[in-house]
């Protein structure tokens, strides 16, 4: 992911600056210019960077800081606050309610990804514990209905479309009244993907829109859309009233950079980040750890929650005790490896460790490692008899 490059030169040009013997007007200007280079590279948008150098330099104003100050600190402080900054538009998105009917609409260009984000979003919400269902009003691309059936059904997720009817007004609006009598609590629909030129489909979105009264409309962008998301986002914006953005693809090449425009195009915030074809790769995104995590800070408080979701809560004392005790058995390794393995991709877990950036471990050095583990483990199966370690 490009965005791992970008949190790498950011926090390269801090730690220059950190490097240096004094911090004076010279240091402080070579790492703003080369922070600024690092965001432009990485396709965020020019005024964006421009207004970040200006507050990063009004907070650190070496003349009016006292003597003493730690200016290090405080410039690493402002940075992070900036990223946070542009990331977050002060305003939480619609969350549904389980239980409480709710319309979720998607829209976005062709091959952002839609299609695909809805089922994965629809599945993430299934887990806990919703009732959703997915409406294909998409008639403009021949097989988007087949698409959406077929990952509906993967999922056991109910749907609604048609092979007959063009008019994707008429269909959104007969699913969402179908699956509100059937007690859904939350409808989404699938709308076709579309240019901000194409005045015809940005107005059949409007009336999809006015005709299913959404709670809320959700932008999918892909990653790599570079410095066109700004315009694109913002004439989104305004035929739809979007109101939170998924960025799709972050596991690709992207620069990235595009998804910190979306926001300020929007001003919505980014609420899921999808991060493969397969339906459960999408993830809640959180500003804060985000940032922390792209500057190579870590996130203890995910860290934490992904021990949480994969040691089973009845293990955790007994593993501790065994540990204090020193009584670290093969068996209780093996364990510990299945753990690991449950936790995900192995870049994403030590992207979560201060002074790791997921940039240290690229795609292909991460499936390197998880299959290493996965050999590990299949050594300690054949070293007993009984074929698992005692
Ligand atoms: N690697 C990766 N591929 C993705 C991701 N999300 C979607 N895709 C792929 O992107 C391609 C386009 O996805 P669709 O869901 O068909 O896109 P769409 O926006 O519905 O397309 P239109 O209806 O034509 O506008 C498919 O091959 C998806 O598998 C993601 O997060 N990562």
């Amino acid at each position: 992911m490009v965005l791992a490059q970008l949190g790498g030169s950011i926090s390269r040009a801090l730690a220059q600056m950190s490097n240096a013997t004094v911090i004076d007007e010279k240091v402080l200007n070579d790492c703003l210019n080369e922070i600024s280079r690092a965001l432009l590279q990485a396709d965020v948008q020019f005024k964006m960077v421009r207004d970040m150098q200006t507050n990063i330099k009004r907070i650190v104003n070496l003349e009016a800081l006292a003597a003493g100050t730690n200016k290090r600190r405080i410039m690493q402080q402002a940075v992070f606050t900036e990223l946070c900054n542009m990331l977050d538009p002060g305003k939480p998105s619609f969350t549904p309610k389980k239980g409480k009917p709710s319309v979720v609409m998607f829209v976005g260009l062709q091959g952002s990804g839609k299609t695909t984000t809805c089922t994965k979003y629809a599945y993430c919400h299934q887990r806990k514990g919703f009732k959703p269902a997915l409406v294909c009003a998409d008639t403009f691309r021949a097989g988007a209905f087949d698409q959406l059936k077929q990952n509906a059904t993967k999922a056991k997720i109910p749907f609604y479309g048609s092979y007959m009817e063009s008019d994707p007004v008429k269909i959104a609006v007969e699913g969402v009244e179908r699956f509100k009598k059937e007690n859904c609590d939350l409808i989404i629909v699938d709308t076709s993907g579309r240019h901000k030129q194409e005045a015809a489909l940005f107005e059949e979105m409007r009336q999809v829109s006015e005709a299913t009264k959404p709670d809320l409309v959700i932008f999918v962008m892909d990653s790599s859309i570079g410095q066109a998301a700004f315009d694109q986002a913002q004439a989104f914006k305004q035929s739809a009233s979007v109101g939170a953005v998924i960025i799709t693809k972050m596991d690709g090449h992207a620069k990235g950079g595009g998804a910190l425009s979306a926001v300020a195009a929007t001003k919505s915030p980014v609420i899921f980040i999808g991060t493969g074809e397969h339906i459960d790769e999408f993830e809640v995104f959180d500003v804060k750890p985000f940032v922390s995590r792209l500057l190579g800070m870590g996130d203890w408080s995910g860290f934490m929650d992904k021990i949480h979701e994969v040691v089973p809560t009845d293990q955790q004392p007994e593993l501790l005790q065994k540990l204090s005790e020193g009584s670290f058995t093969l068996r209780l390794m093996y364990e510990q490896f299945q753990n690991i393995l449950k936790m995900g991709p192995i870049g994403q877990v030590f992207s979560m460790l201060p002074g790791f950036s997921a940039e240290l471990m690229p795609k292909g050095h991460e499936k390197e490692s998880q299959a290493k583990i996965k050999r590990y483990m299949t050594m300690m199966d054949s070293m007993t008899d009984a074929g698992k370690p005692q």
